[in-house]
């Protein structure tokens, strides 16, 4: 199977790096910058699992064929839209698109762009970072991709899918509910990110406030409700989960838009919170956290844009 992988971030860097190691036929698109670090330093991985460093090919949208069977896309989503057309010229005939991107959104889009036949579902569980030069730090145990057919079908596909992503040394788990998987995401994620961003602390400081924990609670019952009106509701063994993570006074747990947000980057304003403040109003859920998550990150993007964010 030859494999493009849009992206060599945190989730693209870890996992095609791990492919690369383990000889899989992979080729990473990038962006110029990028692709120059790369071509000096290939793929730096530190992990708890294994340091490794791995010279890889890589091609800039400008140079890629149409040659592969396996697009994985690990863009942020606000550049989706770019990321489709640069790799739109290198699918073979038949090939599969696999987004690891947070969120619901994009899936729609892909559809659109690629025809919902040729799009799979997948979610990442993972803490991954990129250094600015380059190397891509794993901060915990966590390696679970989940992937699935949108019809739920356990296709040959996913199979040889499952069996190349194996080679990563993740658990890899194929859902016949990929769509659940992605909502149960999003309740968790928006939680997450929305409070650790507006509290610009990881949920460990949180917890450790008077009121922080409670305010988790709402926050991500909140999110639960949303689900529940989308078709989507949690079961108890998922609440329950959560609801221990957020009394957990010494947990050093953060939303990688928080580690964005504090880089002073750009951030999936948008296509996580936004989005889920228009889902909340649409299932007729008071919206005041919504609100006052979301308005702080876009502010926060008023002021980064402005160069007033402090040195
Ligand atoms: N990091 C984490 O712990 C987790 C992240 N996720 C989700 O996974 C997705 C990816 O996140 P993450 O890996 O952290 O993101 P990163 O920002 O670390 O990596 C994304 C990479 O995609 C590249 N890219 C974007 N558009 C293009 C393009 N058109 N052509 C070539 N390269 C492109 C960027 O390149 P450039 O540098 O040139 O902009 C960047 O290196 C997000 O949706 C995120 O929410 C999910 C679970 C955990
Ligand atoms: C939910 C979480 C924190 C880990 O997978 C994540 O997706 C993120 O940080 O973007």
């Amino acid at each position: 199977m030859k494999i493009l992988i849009l992206g060599a971030g945190g989730i693209g860097g870890l996992f095609g790096g791990r492919l690369a190691l383990a000889g899989a036929d992979v080729t990473f698109l990038v962006r110029d910058k990028r692709k120059s670090q790369l071509d000096d330093d290939g793929i730096r991985v530190e992990s708890q699992f294994g340091n490794f460093c791995v010279p890889v090919h890589s091609v800039t949208a400008r140079e890629v064929k149409p040659e592969f069977d396996l697009v994985i896309l690990t863009c942020k989503a606000y550049d989706l839209p770019s990321a489709i057309e640069s790799v739109r010229p290198g699918l073979a005939p038949g090939a599969a698109v696999l987004p690891f991107l947070n969120g619901l959104a994009h899936l729609e889009v892909l559809n659109q762009a690629f025809g919902a036949a040729n799009v799979l579902g997948g979610t990442a569980r993972v803490q991954v970072t990129m250094t600015p030069d380059g190397v891509i730090r794993q901060l915990n145990d966590w390696q679970t991709l989940t992937i699935g057919e949108q019809d739920g079908r356990v296709s040959p596909r996913i199979e040889a899918l499952k069996a190349v992503l194996d080679q990563t040394g993740a658990e890899v788990k194929v859902s016949p509910q990929i769509l659940r998987e992605l909502w149960l995401k999003l309740v968790h994620l928006s939680t997450v990110a929305g409070m650790t961003c507006l509290m610009r602390a990881n949920i460990g400081e949180i917890v450790r406030t008077p009121e922080g924990s409670a305010l988790l609670v709402k926050f991500f019952e909140r999110n639960a409700e949303i689900a529940a009106h989308f078709g989507h509701r949690p079961d108890d063994k998922f609440r329950s989960t959560y609801l221990a993570l957020f009394r957990q006074a010494d947990a050093m747990y953060e939303a990688s838009m928080l580690r964005d947000l504090e880089k002073g980057g750009r951030i999936e304003s948008e296509q996580i919170l936004g989005d889920m403040l228009r889902r909340c109003r649409e299932a007729g859920q008071p919206d005041a956290l919504h609100l006052a998550a979301y308005t702080h990150v876009k502010a926060f993007e008023q002021r980064r844009d402005a160069g007033r964010l402090p040195r």
